[in-house]
Formats: C-alpha cells, sequence, structure tokens
C-alpha cells in the first residue's frame, strides 16, 4: 500500500487530495482518503475545509492561514492528528505546477527542475512560486521521507496549439529565443473534462470538438479540437485572455505605458501624471485589477447578487464578464466550423453561478446551440455528478454541459496509469 497526495496551488486558493494506491496490485481500486480546500487564502480570514471520505468534516475561518506555506503547513497537522494516516506511507506527491515552459510531461523534482520552475515564476507571479513553497516543505526529509515529489504542468496540455495560434505578431527570432508565445494554462482542468465528457457522451475523447470555459478566480476558454488544444484565451502568463478575481485580462498592451497610480491620468498629462515602472503596473494588472477594481470583492457569487442594486460596479463587472466570455465562444464556435459536441461551464463561477450560465446560454442559442433548462441549470448546486447536462431534453444542436473539475484527481490519475 502506499499514499499519494496531491496538491493544487490555485492563485486564491490551496486544493488537496490524498489518495490510497496499491502498486502491487493493479486489480484494486484506488481509494480516495480525504480532501482539503483552502479558499481566499492571501485575504484571511482564510476558509479551510478538510473532509475524510465516509467521516468527519471540518470547516473554519482561519486567520493565521495567510498564503500557500502556511496553508500547507496546517494541512500537514490536520494530517498527522488523523488516526490511521501514516505520513510515512506516502510514497508520491503530484503537485499542479501553473507554468511549465516547454515541459510536455510531468518532472520528478530535481536541483534542475526546481531551478527551472523557479526561472519560470516571473511568467506566472501568482502561481509557481506558490507551488514551490509548497515543493519545498515536501522535499524536506524531516516532513516526507521517502515520498518523490512530480511536478504535473497546466501548460502541457496546450502543445498541441499550431504556431499559427500560439505565435505573436512579433519578430519570431526573438520571440524564439526568449520563449515567447502563447503557453495557455489550466491545462489539468482541461484533461480532466475532456475525460469527463468523453465519458459522459460515451464517445471517445479524441473525437469530440468542445468550447470550454474554465470560469473560477482565474478565468479562461479552451478551444478543443478532436480531442486536443487547439486555442486557449490565456497567453504568455495567466494574465491574458479573460478577466478574473484580481486579473485584467486582455487590454490593450499600450495602456500599460499610460497607466499611472493615479487612475485616469494619461502619461502626456504635464506635471500630474505618477509614472509607474512597467513592473509596477504588471503587478497591477495581476492583483489589483478584475472583480476587485470593478466590484470591490473577488467573489462572483456577490457580484451576481449586487448587480442590479450596484449597475456601475457588480453590475458593469457581469455584464463586462459576459462580453469577454462571448468574444471566445464566438470565435472558437467558428474555428470549430461550427461542429461543436458541447460548451462546457466549469470552475468555481462556472458551477456554481446559475445566472451566469442561463445568461451565457441565452446569448448563445442564435448559434443553435441547446436552449438551458431553468430547472436542470437550478439543480446543479445540490447534484453531486461530475458532468451534467443543463439543456432542455429535447434539445437539438451543441450541448451545454456542467463539468466539476478536479485538477487534483489529474495528476493522480496520469501517475496511476503510467
Ligand atoms: N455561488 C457562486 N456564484 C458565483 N461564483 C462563485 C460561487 N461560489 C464560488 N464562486 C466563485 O468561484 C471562485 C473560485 O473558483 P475556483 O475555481 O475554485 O478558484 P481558483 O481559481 O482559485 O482555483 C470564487 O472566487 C468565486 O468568485
Ligand atoms: C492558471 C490559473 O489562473 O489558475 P487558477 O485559476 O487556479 O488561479
Ligand atoms: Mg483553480
Amino acid at each position: 500500500m502506499s499514499l499519494v497526495l496531491s496538491v493544487n496551488a490555485g492563485s486564491s486558493s490551496l486544493k488537496i487530495a490524498l489518495f490510497r494506491a496499491f502498486p502491487e496490485n493493479k486489480d484494486e481500486p484506488v481509494k480516495l482518503l480525504l480532501t482539503c480546500s483552502i479558499s481566499n487564502i492571501s485575504t484571511p480570514p482564510a476558509e479551510f475545509s478538510y473532509k475524510v471520505q465516509n467521516g468527519s468534516t471540518k470547516q473554519e475561518e482561519l486567520n493565521d492561514i495567510h498564503d500557500h506555506e502556511s496553508g500547507f503547513s496546517h494541512f500537514l497537522d490536520c494530517l498527522d492528528a488523523e488516526e490511521g494516516v501514516n505520513r510515512e506511507d506516502i510514497t508520491h506527491v503530484c503537485h499542479r505546477v501553473v507554468h511549465g515552459g516547454d515541459y510536455s510531461d510531468p518532472v520528478l523534482i530535481n536541483d534542475e527542475a526546481y531551478t527551472h520552475i523557479e526561472r519560470l515564476s516571473d511568467l506566472a507571479p501568482l502561481h509557481n512560486g506558490a507551488a514551490l513553497a509548497v515543493i519545498k516543505i515536501c522535499l524536506s526529509k524531516s516532513k516526507f521521507h521517502h515520498a518523490k515529489s512530480i511536478t504535473f504542468f497546466d501548460t502541457a496540455f496546450h502543445r498541441s496549439i499550431p504556431p499559427h495560434i500560439s505565435s505573436y505578431a512579433i519578430d519570431q527570432k526573438d520571440a524564439k529565443s526568449r520563449g515567447l508565445k502563447k503557453y495557455g494554462f489550466h491545462g489539468l482542468s482541461y484533461s480532466f473534462i475532456l475525460r469527463s465528457v468523453a465519458d459522459f457522451l460515451q464517445k471517445p475523447a479524441s473525437s469530440l470538438n468542445l468550447i470550454v470555459l474554465h470560469l473560477g478566480s482565474g478565468a479562461s476558454a479552451c478551444c478543443i479540437r478532436q480531442g486536443q488544444s487547439l486555442d486557449t484565451s490565456m497567453g504568455l502568463t495567466p494574465l491574458h485572455g479573460l478577466p478574473g478575481a484580481t486579473r485584467s485580462g486582455a487590454i490593450d498592451p499600450s495602456l500599460i505605458f499610460h497607466y499611472t497610480n493615479k487612475a485616469g491620468r494619461m502619461s502626456h498629462d504635464e506635471g500630474s501624471a505618477v509614472h509607474l515602472h512597467v513592473t509596477q503596473a504588471e503587478h497591477i494588472l495581476n492583483t489589483e485589477a478584475g472583480w476587485k477594481a470593478l466590484a470591490g470583492t473577488t467573489d462572483f457569487g456577490v457580484i451576481t447578487q449586487k448587480r442590479e442594486e450596484d449597475p456601475e460596479g457588480a453590475g458593469l463587472a457581469f455584464d463586462l464578464f459576459v462580453d469577454r466570455v462571448l468574444n471566445y465562444v464566438g470565435s472558437y464556435h467558428l474555428k470549430l466550423g461550427a461542429q461543436v459536441d458541447a460548451l462546457v461551464f466549469s470552475g468555481g463561477i462556472g458551477e456554481h453561478s446559475e445566472e451566469l450560465r442561463a445568461v451565457l446560454a441565452e446569448r448563445i442559442a442564435c448559434l443553435g446551440y441547446a436552449s438551458i433548462s431553468a430547472e436542470r441549470n437550478a439543480a446543479v448546486q445540490g447534484a453531486e455528478d461530475i458532468v451534467l447536462d443543463v439543456g432542455v431534453p429535447e434539445a437539438t444542436g451543441p450541448r451545454l454541459l456542467v463539468c466539476r473539475t478536479n485538477e487534483e484527481v489529474c495528476s493522480f490519475i496520469f501517475l496511476s496509469t503510467r
């Protein structure tokens, strides 16, 4: 018997799952033992939830968790108090690492891989550093005696994007020497969704054309053709594409050069302009923009509730998000030659916002997509299924699905099928 820990360091969350595997007996089913989820990780109080399968659940707000490292340490304290679980039995720790550059396969962490991921931290400032902080704890012999740490990269799923889509229209010699191209992210989520939707539709994954919306604190869209990523909305970094909890998403790149910390003033406004260093502008666009800037909250649930009473804040944020999502659905529909099996909603917002699903479904109905069923849409919240159809039962055209994504399981499945 061996225990496998899977860790997903998201921008606002840390999600962890512990599995029991039987490497010596392939017929013995793998068992999920417990899960832990810490959200609002950098805006205390963090929400800590810890659930033992068929056992106890702990849910609390904690002020002493302020980053991924303190969150993971708190999880380990809970794990140590768990009867029947011995940390010594953990043989593998799977880590989701958002930016893997040109790595196409999972990597066993050694000094070289660690340094490589560290170097890529500038390209995923909200993510790679957080994952490395957790990896560092797992590499410490006092914490994990025999465990191997393996990294699974979000970027790997998008290696199939062809050059005319992944290249930027800049000098290709510079672009190639400096690795400046679209990498794309949320790849573990997209590969879990592809596998789950294929099971649900009972079709081979390699035959599916999907438009998938992973809408969470970081939000992206992916165009999947014949089971492979053809395009995705994030780019060189996870900042591009759709706006998120604290990220601006796509902007005119020139905005950076006109941006001052006295919002609205242009650089030619002599005397009053406050010049920001480019890296400060990048920091603001990553951490002070998105819902936080528009509506004063990072919670899309609150935005949804307040959109009528606060049209200039929450209302603007909601409508702007709908507009940006439509940009991608429309263009991906064309890239797939209108041959789409399903549009899939996922991520914290996609899985929980009945309202956003309803508004988006209404807007894309003109392309022949299934009409949304109000009843099925409302029933998503209480359901346990991984994939749900929210279209009306007699619908024709591309299906409307919701998939509860699971990036922790995805890396584990990869490990267990090798
Ligand atoms: N009921 C809800 N309605 C709308 N949005 C929600 C709801 N519940 C959670 N969310 C959104 O989901 C986000 C978290 O998404 P998730 O994919 O779990 O995050 P992360 O990107 O950190 O992995 C929250 O910040 C919140 O905006
Ligand atoms: C890539 C990314 O934005 O990830 P997350 O949504 O987990 O922050
Ligand atoms: Mg996430």
